[in-house]
C-alpha cells in the first residue's frame, strides 16, 4: 500500500547502549541521521562510542566507507546520561534489555517526553510488539525494528505490526530500513517472530545436545560449522547473542506458545544464573579471558 506524506526521519533516539544500541547507533549516523545514545550506565556509553570508532575505524581500514565517512558518523552520534533530548527526536529505537518489565518502565518515561507525532520503535527480540505498544501512549506510531547481531553486517531487518500500528508508520520504518541500506522483512506479532522462533529452538537443541552429553562443546561447534555450513556453531553464538537473551527469547516462546518443545534447557538457565551470559563477560560456553577462547565443558 502506497501511503503519501510519510513522517519525516531526521533525528533518531536509541536507548540501550549495549551490543545492539551501539550497533544501530553506527548504521544511522553512518546513513546520514543524527543520533541520540543512551543508557541507565554512564561506562556502557563510553564503551559504546569506543566500540563505534573501532568498528567504523575497520571499515575504513577496508574501503567499506572512507575515512571521511567515518569521521562525520562519529560526530552525528552524541551520547546522552538522561532524556532531556527527547523532544528532538523523530523515531526512537529501544533496545534496552531483554526485560518486559524494563521496557515498559522506559515507554512510560519516555513517551510523555516525545513529539506526539513521534515514532517508537523496539528492538526487541521476543517480546509482543502489540502487548508493549498498549503500555504507550501511542499504539498507532509503534512498531517492531528487529536488527540481526552484529548489525553493521547483518543485512536483515524484521519489521512486526503491532495490532494498531499504522501503515504510515509501518511504511515510514519500511523505507528508513532500505536507506540504512538493510532488507526489510514483515513478520506477524507472534512470540519470537521468524528469525528467533528458528534460530533459537536450534540453540536450545545445542545446549541440549550438550547437557546430554552428546557432544562436547568444540564438538557439537565444528559439526555445526563444517556438517551445516554454518558460520559460528551455535554455542558460539549464543555467547554471541548474549545468553540472558537467548534464556528470555526462549521463556517468552515457551510461555506464549505452551509447547513443552520450547523449555529452555537447565544448563542454559545454569549458566544464566551463574552470571556466565558470553562473550560480553568474557565468560559463557567459552571462556574468552585468554588470547584464544576455551570451551568451559
Ligand atoms: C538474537 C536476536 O534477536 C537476533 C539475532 O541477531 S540472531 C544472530 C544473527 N547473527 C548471526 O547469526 C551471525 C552469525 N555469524 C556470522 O555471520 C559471522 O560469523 C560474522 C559475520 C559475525 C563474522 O564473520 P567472519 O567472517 O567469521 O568474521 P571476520 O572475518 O572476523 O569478519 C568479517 C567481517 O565482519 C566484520 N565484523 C566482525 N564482527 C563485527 C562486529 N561485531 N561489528 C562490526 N563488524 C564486524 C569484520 O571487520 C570483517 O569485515 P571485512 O569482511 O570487511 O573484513
Ligand atoms: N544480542 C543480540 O544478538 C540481539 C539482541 N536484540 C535485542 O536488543 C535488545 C538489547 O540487547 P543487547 O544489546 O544484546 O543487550 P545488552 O545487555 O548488550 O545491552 C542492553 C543495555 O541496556 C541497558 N539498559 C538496561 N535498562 C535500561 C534502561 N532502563 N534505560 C536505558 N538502558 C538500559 C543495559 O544496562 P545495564 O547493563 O547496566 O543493565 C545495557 O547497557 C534486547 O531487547 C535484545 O533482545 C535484538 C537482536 C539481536
Amino acid at each position: 500500500m502506497s501511503v503519501d506524506n510519510l513522517p519525516e526521519i531526521n533525528t533518531i533516539g536509541v536507548i540501550g547502549a549495549g551490543q545492539m544500541g551501539n550497533g544501530i547507533a553506527h548504521v544511522c549516523a553512518l546513513a546520514g541521521y543524527d543520533v541520540y545514545l543512551t543508557d541507565i550506565n554512564e561506562e556502557a556509553l563510553s564503551k559504546a562510542l569506543n566500540t563505534i570508532d573501532g568498528n567504523l575505524a575497520r571499515q575504513a581500514a577496508r574501503n567499506v566507507i572512507s575515512e571521511e565517512d567515518h569521521v562525520a558518523a562519529l560526530k552525528r552520534i552524541k551520547t546522552a546520561s538522561n532524556y532531556d533530548f527527547l523532544d528532538k527526536v523523530d523515531l526512537v529505537i529501544e533496545a534496552a534489555t531483554e526485560n518486559e518489565q524494563v521496557k515498559r518502565k522506559i515507554f512510560a518515561e519516555v513517551c510523555p517526553k516525545l513529539n506526539p507525532e513521534a515514532i517508537v520503535a523496539t528492538n526487541t527480540s521476543s517480546i509482543s510488539v502489540t502487548r508493549l505498544a498498549s503500555t504507550t501512549d501511542r499504539p498507532e506510531r509503534f512498531i517492531g525494528m528487529h536488527f540481526m547481531n552484529p548489525v553493521p553486517l547483518m543485512k536483515l531487518v524484521e519489521l512486526i505490526r503491532g495490532i494498531a500500528t499504522e501503515e504510515r508508520t509501518f511504511q515510514a520504518i519500511r523505507e528508513l530500513t532500505v536507506r540504512l541500506g538493510k532488507t526489510p522483512t514483515p513478520a506477524e506479532d507472534f512470540p519470537a517472530f521468524i528469525v528467533n522462533r528458528i534460530l533459537l529452538p536450534m540453540i536450545n537443541e545445542a545446549v541440549y545436545t550438550l547437557y546430554e552429553g552428546v557432544g562436547t562443546v568444540e564438538a557439537i561447534d565444528t559439526a555445526m560449522k563444517l556438517g551445516a555450513n554454518h558460520p559460528m556453531g551455535p554455542l558460539e553464538l549464543a555467547d554471541f547473542i548474549g545468553l540472558d537473551v537467548c534464556l528470555a527469547v526462549m521463556q517468552v516462546l515457551y510461555d506464549g506458545l505452551a509447547d513443552s518443545k520450547y523449555r529452555p534447557c537447565p544448563l542454559l538457565v545454569k549458566y544464566v544464573e551463574a552470571g556466565w551470559l558470553g562473550k560480553k563477560v568474557q565468560r559463557g560456553f567459552y571462556d574468552y579471558r585468554g588470547e584464544v577462547p576455551v570451551p568451559t565443558r
